[in-house]
């Protein structure tokens, strides 16, 4: 059998503090490649990993074995921490996905090989530049529109790779309060590139990245135990992340494919995790829209630095929690050269 494409070059990253089941139904997909499972919550707990699977698992007390008295820039108790696995990881690209998220199905019927879409997103250009209204123009059976530049047409190399979920949809605490029973049944054909210049929600589920390229600005924050929010840190992370793609001339992608995603978490919890998020968003959004990068600085880290201390600076006065957001990225950054030298 032809190996899986990317298997020695891609790392699949799991948070949990739940059981590993869903990787029966994901096995054909997943097993040709290898796991970081990031273990939330209580370290003594133990965790089972369905037999064939090739992983690492990490706990708390190995983050805090591994980044000593910078650990505390890794969320605890919080899906954030889902990040610690983006910087142990050794591989050019990583795929992340919730623990209760399952191969979704197409309108024809057929299991959707969720790895394989986003590898062929990644693997291809993205279009920042100028909308292509057929969407992804690299897609077989589709093209570039008549208008569209040729001088654009060679595109620019994709960072990240935005996936979907059918079933449960990824609504914030009110809309789920109100919309308790909605559920996503419309399977879009498409992917697009997000305009240059666009913030958008990017969402942890189901989410694709080229690590190299990306990767030391997909810190997802300081959310969870001791923290003022939560269920932000995917947000944060996008806001960050696409600021640095538009700067270095990247893309970002999002649409197919679907998971499905089966499990609404309590909107009641959510609200009080995310309620200082739906006000504070209000500022930060137009902080990351009117924030622009230097252009002496060429590449993630430096982007990610100087991105860290324009928090400090223009978001301090909203709270005192970024500032210390702010001294968190720059721990993260720390420990991620630390851990990749
Ligand atoms: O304290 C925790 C809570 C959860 N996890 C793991 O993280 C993912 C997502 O958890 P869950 O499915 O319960 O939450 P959702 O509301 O569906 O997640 C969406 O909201 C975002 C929260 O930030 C998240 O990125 C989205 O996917 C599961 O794998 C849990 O096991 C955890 O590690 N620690
Ligand atoms: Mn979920």
């Amino acid at each position: 059998m032809a190996p899986a494409p990317l298997s020695d070059q891609l790392d699949i990253i799991i948070p949990t503090i739940r059981a590993l089941d869903f990787l029966e139904q994901w096995r054909p997909f997943f097993q040709p490649y290898h796991l970081i499972i990031v273990q939330d919550g209580d370290p003594t707990k133990t965790i089972s990993v369905p037999e064939g699977f090739d992983y690492e698992l990490y706990n708390r007390n190995d983050i805090e074995r591994i980044l000593g008295d910078k650990a505390w820039c890794i969320s605890f108790k919080d899906s954030a921490c889902r990040c610690f696995g983006y910087m142990v990881s050794k591989k050019k690209y990583v795929y992340t996905i919730d623990d209760d998220c399952f191969v979704a199905k197409n309108p024809s019927g057929e299991d959707i090989n969720a790895l394989e879409q986003h590898i062929k997103n990644l693997l291809t250009p993205s279009t920042p530049d100028f909308f292509n209204t057929l969407y992804d123009p690299y897609a077989p059976g589709a093209d570039f529109v008549r208008g569209y530049p040729f001088s654009m047409r060679e595109g620019k190399p994709t960072a990240v790779s935005h996936g979907l979920w059918l079933n449960i949809p990824d609504y914030d605490a009110p809309t789920q309060m109100v919309k308790p029973t909605e559920r996503n049944e419309r399977y879009v054909d498409a992917v697009m590139t997000i305009p240059k210049g666009t913030l958008f929600p990017m969402c942890g589920m189901n989410l694709a990245f080229d690590r190299d390229a990306i990767g030391p600005a997909m810190y997802f924050g300081l959310m969870g135990e001791g923290q003022p929010w939560g269920r932000y840190d995917d947000m944060w992370a996008g806001w960050c992340v696409k600021k640095i793609t538009d700067h270095l001339d990247l893309g970002v992608k999002t649409g197919l494919p679907y998971i499905w995603h089966s499990k609404a978490s309590n909107p009641f919890v959510n609200l009080k995790k995310e309620y200082k998020g739906i006000f504070w968003q209000e500022e930060i959004i137009p902080f990351f829209q009117k924030l622009t990068l230097s252009p002496d600085n060429k590449d993630v880290f430096s982007c990610y630095l100087e991105l860290a201390e324009k928090v400090r600076s223009g978001l301090g006065h909203l709270d005192p929690y970024f500032t210390k957001l702010a001294d968190g990225m720059v721990a993260w950054i720390e420990c991620w050269k630390k851990l990749n030298p």
